[in-house]
């Protein structure tokens, strides 16, 4: 039963409309629509189109498609090792390939405003003053220590086919050297929550956040794959792309990310560990990070394994056999089959291979990358109450 302030609300709006200049004599009854507390109508062609099936009458395709809108698009490796994935997103008319980020809520690009030695052999975004948001800027610095900064556009955004007609698009003015030399990748498309994205004066909304209330449920599904094209589904779970059922666990958004708790995990055949894991699933984070006590059990199975502080992280013969590793998430095992836990030689043609599963101590927090998501179908749920799914690939 909707409370007595928010029908006061209700009619005062009505009412404002109304005062509008009807004069009272020719204004005719009208109905006010009761709507529950706290809920509105997010999603004007979804009530349009229960209008046309309240009267029994055919929903029109267009209204169907946007009550309802759901789409894929391709995301490829963007190197022979998969240290990330590109995905092809259509910015005000130009395609371009974003890394998308789970872990990170700004969508930036590659533009016009940056020094044309920096956007050689990219996709640009053209700046138009017609479409700047005036007076908002960005900057944002990774866990890399690679950034980004700029200026800020609403502009048309595309993916997959469906729509956000008018996005926060932050085109770049400068951005850092590893991304001056990331030739394959047009910029990021943020997909943690919005509260982390960087705007000011005023936070923008991530590419999701924006089209949410359009798409058929509000969340999307991550297939990334090994050393293959995967795919981001948006608006719905692709169940042929994985197999058995989809786990799911809460999630900590209190620092913007999709947060989760992983109860235990296990070294290839061996016992179960109940260390439980505070992580972040990150698809813009390559490797898996994780407690340094989890990462010595790991190695100690793998001859010739030693951490090698000159290179970094831990390193093994590219010829070492891998044992899987696994982990408990709602109480289910989800396993990275060895291989893909050979992240990639350490220098072009060495013998030494650097491992996918690293130390987190250095970052604060765990960090569940695409070495561990590649092997998942992941659903990323972004209901009042957010939730994390996943699903043996
Ligand atoms: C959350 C990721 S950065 C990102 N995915 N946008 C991260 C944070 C801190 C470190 Cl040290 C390394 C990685
Ligand atoms: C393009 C790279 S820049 C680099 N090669 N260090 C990058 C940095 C941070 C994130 Cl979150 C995603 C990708």
């Amino acid at each position: 039963m909707p409370s007595f302030a928010s029908l006061t609300a209700l009619v005062a709006a009505v009412g404002l409309v109304a005062a509008s200049p009807v004069s009272l004599e020719k204004r005719k009854a009208f109905t006010v629509e009761q709507v529950e507390k706290g809920k509105f109508i997010r999603n004007g062609a979804a009530s349009v189109a229960s209008t046309y099936l309240k009267y029994g009458k055919a929903v029109p395709a267009n209204i169907a498609a946007a009550a309802a809108a759901q789409g894929s698009v391709a995301a490829s490796p963007s190197d022979e090792y998969d240290s990330s994935y590109l995905c092809p997103v259509d910015v005000g008319g130009t395609t371009m390939e974003l890394d998308f980020d789970t872990g990170s809520a700004d969508l930036w690009v590659f533009s016009s405003l940056q020094p044309s030695s920096q956007t050689a052999g990219h996709a640009v975004y053209q700046a138009s003053s017609s479409k700047v948001k005036s007076g908002y800027t960005w900057k944002i610095s990774y866990g890399d220590g690679s950034g980004a900064a700029g200026k800020v556009y609403a502009d048309k955004v595309v993916v997959g086919g469906v729509t956000a007609t008018s996005q926060a698009v932050e085109a770049a003015t400068s951005i850092s050297t590893q991304f001056q030399q990331d030739t394959n990748n047009d910029g990021l498309l943020g997909l943690s929550f919005s509260s982390i994205n960087t705007v000011k004066p005023k936070a923008q909304t991530t590419f999701f956040d924006t089209v949410k209330s359009t798409l058929a449920k509000p969340l999307f599904g991550v297939d990334l794959k090994y050393h293959a094209a995967g795919t981001y589904d948006f608006g719905f779970i692709d169940t042929s792309k994985f197999s058995g059922a989809v786990t799911y666990v809460d999630v900590d958004s209190s620092q913007g990310f999709w947060g989760f708790t992983a109860s235990g995990y296990i070294v290839g055949n061996g016992t179960q560990s109940s260390t439980s894991i505070d992580a972040i699933a990150d698809t813009g984070t390559t490797l898996l990070y994780i407690p340094l006590a989890a990462v010595k059990a790991y190695y100690k199975e793998v001859s010739g394994a030693k951490l090698d502080s000159t290179q970094g992280g831990y390193t093994f013969p590219c010829s070492a056999t891998l044992p899987d590793w696994t982990a408990i998430i709602g109480g289910t095992k989800h396993t990275i089959p060895g291989k893909y836990i050979n992240y990639a030689p350490i220098s072009d043609g060495s013998s030494t291979c650097f491992g996918g599963i690293q130390d987190d101590s250095d970052i604060g927090q765990s960090i569940f990358g695409d070495i561990f998501l590649k092997s998942q179908y992941v659903v990323f749920n972004g209901a009042s109450t957010p939730k994390l799914g996943f699903a043996q690939q």
